[in-house]
């Protein structure tokens, strides 16, 4: 376990992966699943699929709706895809940096996306160039292509497992080659990725979600330290890391997961609204009306509601043409979109004792700005619940959870927060209460179940990149200047 405990300001993100083998509309499947997966990351999005020769390919910045409608049987053609959305990362939103990548390999062609964060890519980066290798974007996730390239190893799959015994850090990939599509979870399973089935054909996912919208069954997921290969003579699986329990990042539970996925067996509605319970009684608060942040305050508030006897109220509307406003890539894109994503329902609102119920509180941006609202509106009092715990530590392996010193709960006492955010009074869920919620007795400290350094500070893997001040060295993955 690695205590972690110092300022860093390194732009990292969340992203949605997809992938299917064996089905004729294998591209336009793919568009439905990386549709389904929007949430997880709105800058920009990719496919990539294999014609039996070639692998049509198309990225572009923005969402799955604006480029991959209609039928896409045509510019994508085949029986095999592999989709991307992405979100800013180590290298900038732009053109070079969209996902899936694609490497001409010595054995073939290979197409690759990943959710997640290496946290040892920079000084891996740094010595494969050293080495010769030249890199086509500043993602961390490049490095694992060149890796396979540079493989000693004879077979694909070996290369593919050589490289990852090398990276370290978070990642979910689905990689496609000209025989095979693969999907690989790091060692903790600290990003998801599921398998399911439609009909004769596998499909790889970020989320249970993604299946549902195809009509594929789930299958289970991919185990940490795990690697499926799938062809035509079905599918296998291989380890590629020494098996331990998994740790998979809480935070999937708390904010990333959308509401309808199924998550190590537990639906993410009913572990959020198990929170709002918990969150209640922890927190209790005599009011009026309790009033989720949108979208995901939702079952939490409900969960609230329940426990408390308080009745639920959509006193804030959500605008439906605005997307995730954390998951934005800088603070004034995320703050002119929570401007414009919320707006008061003063019917509810007006001389009420109105409680607030958020999933987190990450920067303090949304709450700032939505009880500045909520007052305007004419509410009495306000009260602010957070459905987790104080978020006090930035994240490495694909939460954009920027620097500690941007961390509202980091950076200022509980008496300061009440000030700062105008309110009656705040109130966090515990972390052995959101264990509880996700159906967890007890933490169990030794080896936490859940990746939760967030909250306590406890990484479960060396942090390679992040672990000395570099603030005098150059961060800059590429000289190129091309934003
Ligand atoms: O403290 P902050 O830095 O503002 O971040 C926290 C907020 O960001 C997320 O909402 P977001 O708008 O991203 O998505 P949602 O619609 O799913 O709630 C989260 O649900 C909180 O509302
Ligand atoms: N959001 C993600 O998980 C993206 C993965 C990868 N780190 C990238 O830079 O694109
Ligand atoms: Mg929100």
């Amino acid at each position: 376990m690695v205590h972690f405990d110092h300022d860093d300001d390194k732009p990292r993100e969340e992203c949605g992966v997809f992938g299917i083998f064996g089905n004729h509309e294998a591209s336009l499947l793919t568009a439905l699943g990386l549709h389904a997966l929007q949430h997880r990351g709105q800058e920009a999005c990719g496919i990539t699929s294999f014609d039996g020769k070639r692998f049509p390919s198309e990225r572009h910045m923005g969402m799955v709706g604006e480029h991959f409608g209609g039928d896409l049987r045509a510019r994508l053609p085949g029986h095999a895809a592999i989709g991307h959305n992405r979100y800013s990362t180590q290298g900038r939103p732009m053109l070079r940096n969209i996902q899936p990548i694609f490497a001409d390999l010595a054995g073939g062609g290979f197409a690759m996306a990943h959710n997640g964060n290496l946290t040892n890519a920079r000084e891996l980066r740094h010595q494969l160039v050293q080495d010769g290798s030249i890199f086509q974007s500043t993602m961390d996730t490049e490095v694992i292509l060149h890796l396979v390239a540079r493989s000693s190893r004879p077979r694909f799959l070996e290369r593919l497992i050589d490289a990852l015994q090398k990276v370290e850090g978070g990642y979910a990939l689905v990689g496609l080659t000209g025989k095979k599509l693969v999907g690989a979870r790091d060692p903790v399973g600290l990003r998801p990725l599921v398998l399911g089935r439609l009909g004769d054909a596998y499909v790889l996912a970020s989320e249970t979600c993604a299946l549902d919208i195809i009509g594929a069954e789930f299958v289970r997921e991919v185990e940490n330290g795990e690697v499926v290969v799938i062809s035509d003579k079905g599918i296998e699986s291989h380890r590629f890391a020494q098996a331990r329990p998994a740790s998979p990042c809480i935070f999937e539970y708390v904010y990333f997961a959308r509401p309808d996925s199924i998550v190590q067996g537990r639906s993410v509605y009913e572990v959020r609204r198990r929170m709002g319970h918990q969150l209640a009684a922890e927190t209790p608060c005599d009011a009026d009306v309790i009033v989720p942040v949108p979208d995901s305050g939702v079952p939490a508030a409900l969960g609230f509601s329940e426990a408390s006897g308080i009745p639920f109220q959509m006193g804030i509307i959500r605008n439906h043409y605005v997307g995730r406003t954390f998951i934005q890539p800088t603070q004034t894109g995320r703050q002119s979109a929570i401007s414009k994503k919320h707006s008061p329902n003063k019917a509810v609102l007006e001389g009420k004792r109105v409680v607030l119920v958020d999933d987190s509180i990450v920067r303090g941006n949304t709450s700032k700005k939505i009880v500045q609202m909520v007052k305007e509106a004419g509410a009495k009092e306000i009260h602010f619940r957070s459905a987790s715990p104080p978020i006090i530590n930035p994240d490495f392996y694909g939460i954009d959870m920027a620097a500690k010193s941007e961390l509202f709960a980091a950076i200022h006492t509980h008496e300061e927060m009440v000030r700062e955010l105008k309110v009656n009074s705040l109130g966090f869920l515990s972390v052995p209460g959101l264990y509880s919620a996700i159906g967890e007795p007890v933490r169990n400290n030794m080896m936490p179940q859940f990746a939760d350094h967030c909250f306590t500070g406890e990484y479960p893997t060396p942090l390679v990149d992040y672990e000395h001040d570099e603030s005098d060295k150059e961060r800059q993955l590429s000289l190129l200047d091309d934003a």
